[in-house]
């Protein structure tokens, strides 16, 4: 996953040790890596190669011509399209799906799929969409979700994670023919089966210590066992009598949720809806409400389930086997009657409320009322840490909580310690500064993926901390924002760590068929996927309203833009004087609304130019901690400050509820996760259920050049959400108006560029804020050139004329840092200051 080296010398040039045992994970995916030029193909949404049906068509037409058409040659598919072909087939060529009738009230059924690859086609506008919806979601991987019209589709792992969560086949045939518009299509029914036949039949469940391979199919088991490798594996109970127990599975009831309760549902509802949670809509109410097939008329499958036990030293042998024999074992931990693991004393606080989209999410865990490994993925600022610490409240077993960064983990704890009644003792920090273990038996541990998987140059406290890792039975991984971790990284820790059951918890899952793969493998299938439009409907994330700016260049800008290399391009389309005058348009325009707002500039030197220019504070990679508290307990508290600049560094760290408006200034290539990450940030709006509260996200992009490509491929995550972005291609004119003005900020760029480029200074450097979180790295002094020389640069250049440009370029943090400075002397003192100020007034009027 991680394509680009990981970034050079940090801002702080940590000590060897610390470099070693960098509790920061460098991490990126594909998108982050830069395309050597845009390609081609430059589609918003881009599709898996489909059969060649041109080709098809053809060989049809050509054969009925010659009317030797010989069957035995052609697939079902094929021939059912031969048949059914029609006079204007050929116009249509490989569109032409007009030998699928539709069924006389197709009206009123929702969908309708593609017999060639699987793909979905929902109305969402349908009365019955939502359910449809959540159906889907159950069985398909959501592809895009806009207003009116989705795409869905069916994968092999999207059917994999449809039977982990107890869907069956003839379910799933059942249902989807209900909803679609046309019989669902033989060569998708054969793809259902063939899926779903073995996949999620079978179960590795730790009961009582052991290890028990698991199925409600006892045939599945027998042929498992012809395996030598499994047969090898099976552990054979010696009965009271002394007799062995050969060829017989142990046979006991079907695990049910039954008094199982997650906290912080509604448990008064709870109580009420014991038996079936009735007004939700639940994958069993869709046979019900949804398609009026009642309950009893889906064929209840064998409530007895069947099991050998597997010695523990082969769990990874049998898993191996499995997953080569076509049948891939589901993880399930049987928290409740893990009688040697200690317990942990753990519970929500009672005012803790979970959303009930945070509950749908954990019932697909919790379902059978033991915990499945898998994956949760919910949008941005929509409470994912939530669900992780309710995860560990309902198993009540010690828990490790992995993230990507140092910052992450502090956050971790102390939501942790916000939503529940663990204790201080009870909680347990691991990162290359704080090495802590927790009293007693049981405990949570929150760490990094980097400090777990390193496996060199540990320093000796970190050495004794992860025997105290290894050493223990875990009874759940957390696993934060899953899918950017490298797949190597994340074996590591799934082999060192003993846990028992595993969440993977994200945002923006990527869907590449080798990483899901990896996911699947490692964690588990995907639990729940949320619609971020419909928490936005709900009022659980705001509404936002996206545009794209367009900038154009100035000509001596774009003159230069097309003399330089792609790195200086990027400078140059950042410092446009027109995205100066976009940005300060915005700004001014949102501050008179009320808004506060975030100005996100991965270039250092771009964000502290147009700071400084435009005065407001600013804070990246070379802030101080102390600067960066009371720069955003301005923007929090004081009204005088509603706009802040960020780098990368507030892309994922930064909690501010506060922010209604996002404009992005410049940003790293084409990341969708960036985006993503961005948009996040007044996802969480304070204000979002305000009558016909809207929060706003601009995207500046400097027109004709590469920036227009880049932006285009960043929003494709969020347009698959449902996101429109509008076009915005003019605004009134302000800052840098005239020529002098421009030619003088180009100087401005092309020296601190070259000045950067000389030997000795890091370029990678200095996009040291561009791929990841907050790092310890972070918090050293600026790589970048610092402010004070580029005018200082300026100056030299242009002489007294920026003795203006010097002024007006006066930092507002430095301001807000006299202000702090003066609000926090003491009354005595601030009097004192008061009467020397006046003292020294009057001396100057006296002279
Ligand atoms: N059930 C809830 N009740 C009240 N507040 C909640 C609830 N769930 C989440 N929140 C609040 O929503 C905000 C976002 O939560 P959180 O930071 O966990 O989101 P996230 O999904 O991890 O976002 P990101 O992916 O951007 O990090 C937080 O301020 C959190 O306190």
């Amino acid at each position: 996953m991680s394509k680009r080296p990981a970034a050079g010398p940090s801002r702080s040039q940590p000590s060897k040790r610390q470099r070693q045992e960098d509790d920061y994970m460098e991490i990126q995916d594909e998108d982050d890596v830069i395309p050597p030029s845009p390609p081609e193909d430059n589609s918003l949404i881009p599709r898996n190669a489909t059969i060649n049906f041109s080709a098809l068509t053809r060989k049809l037409a050509e054969a009925k011509r010659a009317e030797d058409f010989n069957t035995s040659d052609m697939s079902a598919l094929e021939i059912h399209r031969h048949q059914q072909s029609n006079l204007v087939s050929h116009i249509f060529m490989d569109q032409d799906f007009s030998f699928m009738h539709l069924k006389p009230d197709h009206a009123s059924r929702p969908l309708w799929i593609s017999p060639d690859d699987g793909l979905i086609i929902l109305e969402a506008f349908s009365p019955i969409a939502e359910q449809a919806q959540d159906f889907l979601t159950a069985i398909s991987e959501p592809v895009s979700r806009p207003a009116f019209i989705h795409e869905y589709k069916l994968t092999s792992y999207s059917l994999y994670a449809a039977v982990s969560v107890g869907l069956q086949t003839e379910d799933i045939i059942e249902v989807l023919n209900r909803l679609s518009k046309v019989p669902v299509p033989e060569p998708i029914v054969a793809h259902i089966r063939k899926c779903t036949e073995t996949y999620g039949k079978v179960k590795l469940v730790l009961k009582h210590n052991k290890y028990f391979v698991e199925s409600s199919h006892p045939d599945l088991l027998q042929k498992l066992l012809r395996d030598p490798t499994i047969q090898d594996a099976r552990v054979i109970s010696v009965q009271t009598d002394n007799s062995i127990r050969a060829n017989t599975f142990t046979t006991s009831k079907a695990p049910v949720k039954g008094n199982l309760v997650i906290p912080g549902t509604n448990k008064e509802a709870d109580k009420a809806n014991d038996a079936a949670s009735k007004g939700k809509t639940t994958d069993a109410d869709l046979f019900t409400s949804v398609v009026g097939v009642e309950g009893d008329e889906i064929d209840e499958d064998d409530d007895n389930v069947h099991s050998f036990e597997i010695a523990d030293s082969k769990i990874d042998d049998v898993k191996k086997r499995c997953n080569e024999l076509n049948s891939p074992m589901l993880e399930e931990y049987d928290f409740r009657n893990d009688t040697i693991n200690a317990n942990l004393d753990i519970d929500l606080k009672p005012a803790t409320v979970i959303r009930p989209y945070q509950e749908t999410s954990l019932s697909k865990m919790f379902g059978n009322g033991r915990a499945r490994s898998g994956i949760i993925v919910l949008p941005c600022g929509a409470g994912k840490t939530l669900v992780g610490i309710t995860a560990a409240c309902t198993i009540k077993k010690s828990c490790l909580v992995l993230c990507t960064s140092s910052v992450s983990v502090q956050q971790w704890k102390s939501q942790f310690l916000q939503w529940s009644n663990i204790t201080d003792r009870q909680i347990a920090v691991f990162t290359s500064d704080q090495k802590e273990k927790f009293g007693g038996e049981s405990g949570i541990v929150v760490s990094t993926y980097s400090m777990v998987a390193n496996t060199h140059n540990r320093s000796h406290e970190s050495k004794k901390m992860m025997e105290f890792l290894t050493s223990r039975e875990w009874g759940f991984l957390l696993l934060d924002e899953v899918h950017v971790v490298p797949a190597n990284m994340f074996r590591r820790v799934v082999t060192t760590i003993k846990a028992h059951s595993k969440l993977g918890l994200t945002a923006t899952l990527v869907r590449e068929d080798d990483k899901i793969a990896d996911l699947n493998y490692m964690i588990g299938p995907k639990l729940y996927e949320a619609n971020w439009m419909d928490l936005a409907a709900k009022g659980h994330i705001a509404n936002v309203q996206c545009a794209e700016v367009w900038c154009s260049m100035t000509p001596e800008f774009y003159h230069e833009y097309l003399r330089e290399q792609s790195r200086k391009r990027a400078l140059l389309y950042c410092m446009n004087p027109n995205k100066f005058q976009a940005c300060q348009y915005l700004i001014n325009y949102h501050e008179e609304r009320g808004d506060k707002i975030i100005v996100f500039s991965d270039n250092v030197f771009a964000l502290e130019a147009y700071a400084k220019k435009l005065k407001k504070p600013y804070i990246h990679g070379g802030t101080g901690q102390t600067e960066r508290m009371r720069v955003l307990q301005y923007f929090q508290h004081n009204p005088a400050v509603s706009t802040i600049f960020l780098s990368k560094v507030g892309d994922t760290s930064i909690d501010l509820p506060e922010a209604t408006c996002l404009i992005q200034i410049s940003s790293h290539f084409g990341s969708r996760r960036q985006e993503a990450q961005r948009l996040g940030r007044i996802l969480r709006a304070k204000r979002r259920n305000d009558e016909g509260f809207n929060a706003f996200f601009y995207s500046l992009v400097s027109k004709d050049t590469q920036e227009m490509f880049y932006s285009t491929k960043r929003q494709q995550f969020l347009i698959d959400q449902g996101y429109a972005f509008k076009v915005i291609t003019s605004l009134d004119d302000l800052v840098y108006r005239t020529r002098d003005e421009q030619l003088e900020l180009l100087q401005s760029v092309l020296i601190a560029h070259e000045a950067d480029a000389e030997p000795g200074s890091d370029v990678r450097a200095s996009e040291g804020d561009l791929a990841g979180t907050i790092t310890s790295k972070d918090f050293g002094p600026t790589r970048f050139p610092a402010a004070h020389r580029t005018t200082s640069s300026l100056t030299s250049l242009s002489g007294a004329q920026n003795m203006a440009y010097m002024e007006q370029n006066k930092s507002m943090n430095k301001s807000l840092a006299k202000s702090a400075a003066n609000n926090s002397r003491h009354k005595l003192f601030a009097k004192r200051d008061r009467e020397k100020v006046a003292a020294r007034k009057e001396a100057k009027k006296a002279t």
